[in-house]
């Protein structure tokens, strides 16, 4: 394709739209090639070709571009390698080509064979002669070539010696010919500059190339770019480039600004701290909130899908649903509705209120076909100013395709596998194509509106009607459950708001559809700010949830419990028989998860790459997970004073499964990437299964099951001589290691050994001196076989607040568990983890062990469970 000569003068502050837009789309590639021509590009051309130096802007952005991850810098120059380094003097992490492309710094240079060394000896000295008595042009000899210069030359002479060059030695057998500014080059090799960076892209895997070249010898790497690629072509002169700048100097801002795009894409800059999100959720679908009341994270058409806004570890590129003030500022604050699951943002003259709406034609009677049963995501804008919108669907994490149709009182989101439209009357919408993507944004004007404006993005359905009820009715509609679950609860005096707010947050995690909880609302939130410690948290582990709806019922709401319980039973069934082969984690229907991948064109949360979906602990034995689910069932049994006969059977199944595994080694429950060991942890939870079924046979009346009790005993007695560590004087993770783990509290927890154990206290002694630091309990400090570390983790604090209490250190326990409350987001949610230096959250977010071991801590600091 050729393009029409740009204005030369044009300045990069006036950048081409369209080059703007494709170096944005560029700049996000999971790896970019970026490869640069020399003379004309990153140095300005002059007279010698000996003093041709690279301007400082340029060599400062390949420099920085360089430095960056998953990020290679190439420059590909006509001209030999060894003067090519001499002259550029760019360091080692910037790869050189030399000799238009047969010469590589990086293990490949083509030595030449004898016949070819005799054809350049013929070749320099034919050019010699061809030259001598022609004034200004000068020969430049490379390792395969002479460049024959007529810069310097009267343009009669120059012309003169180019043909002599081009018929004379130029004609011969074996003998390539290059023509540049200025220069005609003789090879004895071929030389071609696209095949060259197509060998680098090869070499790299690179996702994208992006090429910036001036001379007829960069055509054919504009030729050979394909796909998201992206040409540049420097000055005037036909090109296939799409594109084109003036100058060096405006090539040289225009990597600038890919520099910045990149960085900033990669790293994440601006990151909004984890543990400031607040969650929405209607027991179906749930969704992240910025303070800024961005709609950063939302997955479709359930929690594990697929995100739609995946922002959080994409940054805007990877959606998002965005609303502000027009004259900007930051917003006064941000609060749950009471008892709610409803978030308003306030600033000055603007408040939005967003929740997520559950139609169901129950609640609607006569309702129309917006009623789809599926999710609405409503908000509203109430105020007097001016409002800026920006909605931008990225179905499948960013890597479909979309269109955005206007029609009638909205828009139509094209291109996802659901029925999804966003119905706002009202709302004039201007498109903004970028690729394969569009972009909805709007300026609302709520006085002439009359104070208020409603978007409702309608998940399963591309109805644009209005619904007949009022917002305000819908709203407390919504509200109304959540405010009536809560009031039904036994809350605890102390943090009494915090533990509404945890029970929420339990709650919000509850797929209603399946009974499963999530572990957390979100994948790969990162463990280590710019870590590789990102995992994918929405999924149903049996630990968790089992835990998770342990707390619930504690504060007095069986029907997570109920819920989850016959979810487990569909999935303890599927094993045919067979509960020793449970998993550890499900989705949230209750199947398999499929292989755990990257998706390596989000760039993570501040630049915390990968980010997953899938995990791999699935294929992992983790013993442990009996106990919680045989805990939960005994503490459902005593509330509800009955068993339900699938509740034997999944008992039944659980301690059959202990019975044949227990004694085997197991990854346990931190899931470390390691061969597998006899984890303290595992066999405590191997008891306590055993343990909470004895209770309840004893208690509900199924008679005693004296084997049981001898397998229970049996395995106590294994665990409490071998857990041991001599050395640490405490139960360390593991048998015969001396490493301890937070997790060993359980010996004390479980009730295997009493409150006043020496043993007990000892591990108590040694967690607290090994693993605690300041407001937080680290899980362990072992090496996990993983690069980088992690925060402490909220719920090992929880444990340590609990076996404080349990060990008679009351105070101790008061002060840890308000420390771990300051650690809260300003809306009362918490991530897994805490970076006690940092001071700030980590890890997934909300995440159910955070939640659930602070409604445990507030309980028994109140006084309401035992333990
Ligand atoms: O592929 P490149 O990096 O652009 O190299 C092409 C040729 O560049 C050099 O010559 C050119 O730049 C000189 C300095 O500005 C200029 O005086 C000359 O007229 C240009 O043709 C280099 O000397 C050649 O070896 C390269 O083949």
């Amino acid at each position: 394709m050729t393009n029409p000569v740009l204005d030369p003068t044009r300045r990069a502050g006036g950048l081409d739209p369209a080059l703007r837009s494709a170096l944005g789309r560029i700049a996000r590639s999971p790896h970019l090639l970026i490869a640069c021509d020399y003379d004309g590009t990153l140095a300005p051309i002059v007279d010698d070709p000996t003093k041709a130096v690279p301007l400082p802007e340029s060599v400062a952005a390949v420099r920085a571009l360089a430095a960056l991850p998953q990020t290679t810098v190439a420059v590909v120059s006509g001209r030999a390698l060894r003067d090519l380094a001499t002259l550029s003097r760019l360091p080692s992490e910037v790869h050189l080509v030399g000799s238009h492309g047969s010469e590589f710094d990086i293990g490949f240079v083509e030595r030449l064979a004898p016949e070819l060394i005799e054809v350049r000896a013929r070749l320099r000295n034919e050019l010699r002669q061809l030259v001598a008595d022609r004034p200004g042009v000068r020969l430049e000899r490379k390792p395969a070539s002479v460049a024959v210069h007529v810069r310097g030359a009267d343009p009669a002479v120059a012309a003169e010696v180019v043909h002599a060059v081009r018929t004379g030695p130029g004609s011969w057998a074996d003998v390539t010919v290059t023509q540049g500014k200025e220069v005609i080059e003789l090879s004895v090799i071929p030389t071609n500059k696209g095949a060259a960076v197509d060998q680098l892209r090869t070499q790299l895997s690179a996702s994208a190339v992006l090429f910036i070249g001036d001379d007829v010898t960069d055509e054919n790497v504009f030729t050979n770019l394909h796909g998201p690629d992206v040409g540049i072509k420097i000055g005037a002169g036909e090109s296939a480039a799409d594109h084109r700048v003036g100058d060096p100097m405006e090539a040289a801002r225009l990597l600038g600004l890919l520099l910045d795009i990149r960085r900033n894409w990669l790293f994440g800059e601006r990151a909004v701290p984890i543990e400031r999100h607040s969650m929405l959720a209607n027991g179906r679908t749930v969704a992240l909130l910025t303070p800024e009341a961005r709609v950063t994270w939302l997955c479709h058409p359930k929690p594990d899908s697929s995100a739609i806004f995946a922002d959080l570890v994409g940054g805007t590129p990877a959606g998002h649903f965005s609303v502000s003030p027009e004259r900007g500022g930051i917003p006064l604050g941000q609060r749950y509705r009471p008892n709610t699951m409803t978030v308003e943002t306030r600033w000055s003259g603007l408040t939005v209120t967003d929740w997520l709406d559950r139609p169901s034609a129950d609640e609607v009677p006569g309702a129309t076909s917006v009623v789809s049963g599926d999710s609405t995501l409503i908000r509203v804008l109430t105020g007097s100013g001016r409002v800026r919108l920006e909605f931008a669907p990225r179905p499948e994490f960013g890597q479909a395709a979309v269109q955005l149709q206007p029609l009638g009182d909205g828009l139509l989101v094209l291109g996802s596998n659901e029925p999804v439209s966003l119905y706002s009357p009202g709302v004039e919408w201007d498109i903004v194509e970028d690729g394969n993507f569009e972009t909805a944004r709007a300026v609302v004007d709520l006085s002439a509106a009359g104070g208020s404006v409603t978007c409702e993005l309608r998940f399963g359905s591309h109805s644009l009607e209005h619904h007949r009820l009022p917002i305000h009715e819908r709203q407390s509609l919504a509200e109304r459950p959540w405010q009536d679950w809560v009031a039904g609860l036994k809350l605890p005096s102390t943090a009494r708001d915090m533990v509404a707010r945890s029970a929420l947050t339990l709650r919000g995690l509850c797929h209603e559809a399946t009974g499963s909880i999530l572990a957390a609302a979100t994948t790969s939130l990162p463990e280590e700010v710019g870590g590789v410690r990102n995992w994918d948290y929405r999924y149903c582990w049996l630990r968790d949830a089992a835990m998770s709806a342990r707390a619930l019922v504690d504060l007095g709401s069986l029907a997570e419990a109920e819920g989850l319980l016959r979810w487990v039973d569909g999935v303890v069934e599927r094993t045919g028989g067979h509960p020793e082969r449970l998993h550890p984690l499900y989705t949230v229907d209750g199947y398999e998860l499929g292989a755990e991948a990257v998706i390596d064109t989000l760039p993570g949360w501040a630049g915390s790459r990968p980010v997953r979906v899938g995990n791999l602990a699935n294929h992992q034995l983790q013993l442990d997970v009996f106990g919680p689910i045989a805990d939960l069932l005994a503490a459902v049994a005593d509330r509800r004073g009955s068993v339900r006969e699938e509740e034997w059977r999944v008992l039944d199944s659980m301690v059959e499964a202990v019975r044949r595994r227990w004694h085997e080694p197991d990854h346990g429950l931190w899931e470390a990437r390691l061969a597998p060991r006899h984890h303290v942890f595992s066999k405590v939870m191997c008891w306590m299964t055993v343990d909470r079924a004895l209770q309840m046979v004893r208690r509900h009346g199924a008679g005693d099951r004296p084997e049981w009790a001898e397998l229970r005993d049996r395995i106590g007695q294994n665990v409490l001589e071998y857990g041991w560590h001599p050395d640490s004087e405490a139960y360390s993770v593991a048998y015969g290691h001396e490493e301890m783990d937070a997790s060993s509290l359980w010996i004390g927890l479980s009730g295997l050994l009493p409150d006043d154990d020496p043993r007990f206290l000892s591990t108590v002694l040694k967690i607290e001196a090994d693993l605690r630091s300041g407001p937080v309990v680290y899980r362990y400090h072992w090496d996990d076989g993983l690069p980088g570390r992690e925060g402490g983790f909220h719920v090992c604090t929880a444990w340590l607040i609990e076996a404080y209490l349990r060990t008679g250190r009351r105070s101790d326990a008061e002060e840890l568990f308000r420390q771990m409350l300051d650690t809260a987001g300003p809306t009362g949610l918490l991530p897994e983890q805490y970076d006690p230096l940092a001071e700030r959250g980590l890890g997934n977010h909300p995440q159910a062990y955070s939640h659930l071991g602070l409604i445990r801590c507030a309980l028994l600091l109140d006084g309401q469970l035992t333990g």
